[in-house]
């Protein structure tokens, strides 16, 4: 037996399912008093058209952010000769379309140009570097970004310091040169430190909130702290403690953001993966919504065909809200219950086709028009507010639905 997307299906069949959402991830987040739902995103992606229009798609984002154009090996990939022109395609990308920009990023230990990783520094001559770095950087985008992700990644697991080239050679004061070289470059601009793992309670986060104080030590401006939020289904930290978590950052008068996230899983991924997978990302961005200084959530892009996560993690994918044919996963409509908002889908006709490779069933063609408000539904699975039949359907899957978000079984 051969499953194809329902998407295949339908289009297969030579019918386009017509879904109208009341609101995008982004209007439902604006609407809660956020400043953007957003998605990361990188050159390579933008030469596909379809990926492109949803990506501009400012109901879903107001936001984006470079993936990987503004990193250092990107912007200076020989000593003071700086390359902008990826960074700039995107920049403009988000100018055109009205979303804000998130910067990525200024000081990390990885995807370091080799004169950076390979030379011969001091004290003295990596600040300089340092500095010249930033000071560039953060000036040729100027009044372009809405935050700078600063430092990346400065600590371990246990909440000490990573000991990187910057830590190393400079002390821990590189994290203060460097927020203050940002700040006199742009004062506007909000500056993040931005790491994984200190987005729940434990020495990691530790370590964060030690960095704002540290950097406020020196009094030098932190405006936030970004979670990148790297997780993995049925692993991620409760609502609760990302929230409290948030809670701890914000006492110290900063703003916090969910910057990357993302909810991986083994590959094949199942109905009940995608649907815990629903469930962890309301968890997330839940916990943002709980946050009053909780000002955003960006997804470290929002389709499987163009995450980072199966050339990095091996054996693991499907991390997205949409799919590789760019169809919605349960999860998208987990986000956007957890931000209030509801799918109000139009179904002009549904087909419910099973395909095998011998044999094709077609059954049930209708027209419905409903809301839905209860929890995401996906392929197999029926439900969501007013579903009154069983909630799995077996082949020939032949199940009759009361609302067209998912609830059919396919
Ligand atoms: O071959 C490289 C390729 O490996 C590289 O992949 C990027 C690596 O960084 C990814 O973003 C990071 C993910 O998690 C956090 O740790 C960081 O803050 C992010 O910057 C990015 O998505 C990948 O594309 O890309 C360049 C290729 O030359």
């Amino acid at each position: 037996m051969v499953h194809l997307s329902a998407s295949s299906l339908l289009l297969a069949a030579g019918i386009l399912p017509t879904l109208a959402y009341g609101a995008g991830l982004n209007t439902a987040a604006v609407a809660l008093g956020k400043l953007y739902f957003g998605s990361a995103t990188d050159n390579g992606e933008l030469s596909d058209s379809a990926y492109v229009t949803q990506l501009s798609n400012t109901q879903d984002f107001g936001q984006i952010t470079p993936g990987n154009s503004q990193k250092w090996d990107a912007t200076e990939p020989s000593q003071n000769v700086f390359t902008y022109t990826n960074g700039d395609t995107i920049a403009k990308l988000a100018k055109t379309n009205g979303q804000k920009l998130r910067c990525h990023n200024l000081v990390w230990h990885n995807q370091l140009p080799n004169w950076v990783t390979s030379g011969s520094w001091t004290n003295a001559t990596l600040i300089a570097a340092l500095k010249n770095h930033i000071t560039n950087v953060v000036t040729h985008y100027k009044g372009q970004c809405y935050a700078w992700d600063v430092v990346n990644e400065a600590l371990n697991e246990d909440g000490t310091y990573r000991t990187s080239l910057w830590y190393n050679t400079i002390g821990e004061a590189y994290l203060p040169i460097a927020f203050a070289a940002a700040a006199a470059a742009d004062p506007s601009v909000k500056l993040y430190y931005n790491d994984y793992n200190i987005e729940y309670s434990g020495a990691k986060a530790t370590g964060a909130l030690r960095i704002v104080k540290l950097v406020q030590s020196y009094g030098v401006k932190i405006d936030g702290v970004g979670l990148q939020a790297h997780f993995i289904v049925g692993s991620t930290p409760s609502r609760s403690n990302q929230a409290s978590t948030m809670a701890a950052y914000t006492a110290l008068g900063v703003e916090v953001a969910i910057t990357e996230l993302d909810i991986r899983m083994t590959l094949p991924s199942t109905a009940a993966l995608l649907a815990q997978q629903s469930t962890d990302y309301a968890s997330s961005v839940g916990a943002c919504v709980d946050t009053k200084g909780c000002v955003g959530v960006t997804i470290w892009d929002w389709t499987d065909k163009y995450s980072w996560v199966p050339g990095t993690f091996s054996g693991q994918g499907a991390a997205c809200p949409w799919d590789s044919n760019f169809v919605k996963k349960p999860a998208y409509t987990g986000i956007l219950s957890a931000l209030g908002g509801s799918a109000t889908s139009t179904a002009t006709t549904t087909l419910v086709t099973s395909v095998s490779s011998t044999s094709t069933t077609t059954s049930t063609a209708t027209t419905s028009t409903s809301t839905s408000t209860g929890v995401a539904q996906h392929w197999g699975q029926c439900g969501g507010s007013g579903w009154t039949g069983p909630t799995t359907c077996a082949s020939p899957y032949t199940c009759t639905y009361s609302n067209a978000w998912y609830s059919q079984c396919l």
